[in-house]
């Protein structure tokens, strides 16, 4: 069983900007719910993986804030207009110095916790402290950067960040672990997820769309 040594650092963009490629992508749902869900089934996942010590949440929306301090996560209150990975530095910072950080999207609705443990898992906890990530699924993103402790994050998410992590030092982790690589930007994205399995929040949607909307 792995040990609770992990802080994760998930960052959650204001809920009326979140996740604009997939506005509309369920007719009859509100998008802000939708992207809450992606968030929350990503979040309850992390809080129920064995390797993850405390979930750091970091977001400026209070509906987000409210409902994963509900979850269990704690919230750091995200640096207004500073974007991704400001969010990430800010969250880690908060982690503090001797913490094992890892930051996570929150578009992982599909993630199990055994694969986020196994990712981590790979992760050597000693020297020579060089910071690991896990690209997305088609491997132009990431969607998992870790740092052993005392090393800074780093973080460099955006276009094209798996080659960017790599430029910066960072090493692949190279398992095989589709619910974790799974990020949803699109409805494309979103049907993959759904044939992993979607956690509770985004298939209470889905289903509740499938149903309002005639064949
Ligand atoms: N706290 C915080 N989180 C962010 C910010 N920008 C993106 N995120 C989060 O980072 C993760 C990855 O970002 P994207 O996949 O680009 O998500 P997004 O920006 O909501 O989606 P698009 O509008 O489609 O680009 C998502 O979980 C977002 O919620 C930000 O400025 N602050
Ligand atoms: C934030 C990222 O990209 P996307 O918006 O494509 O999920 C990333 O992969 O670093």
């Amino acid at each position: 069983m792995a040990e609770p040594t992990w802080t994760v650092v998930v960052p959650v963009k204001r809920l009326p900007a979140a996740k604009s490629r997939l506005r509309g992508a369920l007719p009859g749902v509100p998008h802000e719910e939708l992207a809450l869900a992606l968030a929350a089934d990503t979040v309850r996942a992390v809080l129920a993986c064995p390797a993850v010590a405390e979930v750091l949440v970091v977001t400026g929306d209070a509906h987000v804030a409210a409902e994963l301090a509900g979850a269990g996560a704690r919230i750091v209150p995200d640096p207004p207009d500073a974007g991704l990975n400001a969010a990430f530095r800010h969250g880690a910072a908060a982690a503090g110095r001797h913490a094992r950080v890892a930051g996570l999207t929150a578009d992982l609705p599909a993630l199990r916790p055994a694969e986020l443990a196994a990712a981590l898992s790979a992760v050597p906890a000693g020297p020579p402290g060089v910071r690991r990530f896990v690209a997305d699924a088609p491997g132009d993103g990431t969607v998992l950067l870790a740092a052993p402790a005392g090393v800074p994050l780093e973080p460099r998410f955006g276009a094209g960040s798996a080659e960017a992590h790599a430029a910066s030092g960072a090493l692949p982790l190279t398992g095989d672990w589709p619910g974790l690589r799974r990020d949803v930007d699109t409805s494309v994205d979103l049907a993959a997820a759904a044939r992993l399995g979607l956690g509770p929040r985004t298939a209470a949607l889905l289903g509740a769309s499938a149903a309002a909307t005639p064949a």
